[in-house]
């Protein structure tokens, strides 16, 4: 490894053992240590791990929120995210699908509403808020819909935001949500960072966001106390320590496949979106 590789992981390794590849993560140590967790202690356990694999801390984010990304770079991660964005309502249904218990249904519905709109009501929801936002960035919303133009690795990561819902058990699939515990902090960087140092967006581009400080305490609120009822043994409270990791794993590799094809190297898969050069500058 070169100097600057063993920095970066020296810098990104929270405890000794990382180097070689085998720290063993906060779920490993529940199982190991088969003692249930008090609600409080699971909470910070879940709190804890779920924040340090949190794409907050992603490369891509960080450019972002310094100001330092073009408006090619920002187009880009507008048009993949709106493939997370769209399946949102749709692994959602899912889980609703998936309870038979109707006080559930009817609090995860409004999940389902917050994203596709409800009609005659105000609310036009979270994925025709998004389609503004990539047209305040310049794009046009007819491409951003069709997917075609995401990077296959963005494809990936939402069918397994999928599969593990579906697959998974129903509390794997309400913890994988929990990340919403910290979308708050995200959005109240993102937001206030992008209006400061990027001077083609504005208060009416970033709409989406607005909701969603008070729907993601509401949703990770509900989410949380489920998890703590069902994850009645040490192993299930692994269990939902890990499903949240991986729900990190999925936004990370999100913003990797952008960096890597964006940012640097800079290798734009075939049949991804290719910025025009005049959006290559700030
Ligand atoms: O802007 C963000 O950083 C961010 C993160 C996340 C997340 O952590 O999963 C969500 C959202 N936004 C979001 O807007 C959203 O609707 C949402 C739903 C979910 C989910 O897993 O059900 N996560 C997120």
């Amino acid at each position: 490894m070169t100097d600057v590789a063993t920095a970066r992981v020296a810098e990104t390794a929270p405890e000794a053992g990382v180097q070689s590849g085998v720290a063993p993560t906060r779920a490993d140590d529940i199982r190991r240590a088969g003692r249930l967790l008090s609600p409080a202690e699971l909470e910070a356990a879940l709190r804890e791990a779920g924040f340090d694999r949190y794409h907050i801390h992603h490369p891509f984010h960080k450019l972002m929120n310094a100001g330092d990304l073009t408006r090619a770079q920002m187009q880009a991660w507008a048009l993949n995210r709106y493939c997370y964005q769209a399946t949102i309502p749709k692994k959602d249904a899912i889980i609703l699908s998936r309870s038979e218990d109707a006080a559930f249904r009817r609090e995860w519905r409004k999940r389902i509403i917050d994203h596709d709109g409800d009609e005659g009501d105000e609310n036009e929801g979270g994925v025709k808020r998004w389609l503004k936002l990539a047209e305040g960035l310049g794009l046009d919303t007819g491409m951003v819909r069709t997917r075609r133009h995401a990077l296959p690795a963005t494809r990936y990561a939402v069918g397994t935001y999928i599969d593990l819902v579906s697959s998974g058990s129903m509390l794997v699939a309400v913890a994988s949500s929990l990340t919403e515990l910290f979308s708050p902090v995200a959005i109240g960087e993102r937001v206030p960072a992008m209006l400061a140092r990027y001077d083609y967006i504005t208060e009416d581009t970033l709409a989406y966001f607005r909701p969603r400080l008070h729907q993601a305490p509401r949703d990770a609120e509900h989410a949380l106390a489920l998890v703590s009822e069902w994850a009645d043994t040490p192993d299930k409270q692994a269990d939902a320590v890990d499903a949240l990791l991986s729900k990190c794993d999925i936004l990370w590799a999100m913003l990797d496949a952008l960096y890597y094809a964006y940012v640097q190297p800079g290798f734009i898969p075939p049949g991804a979106f290719r910025p025009p050069l005049a959006e290559t500058g700030r």
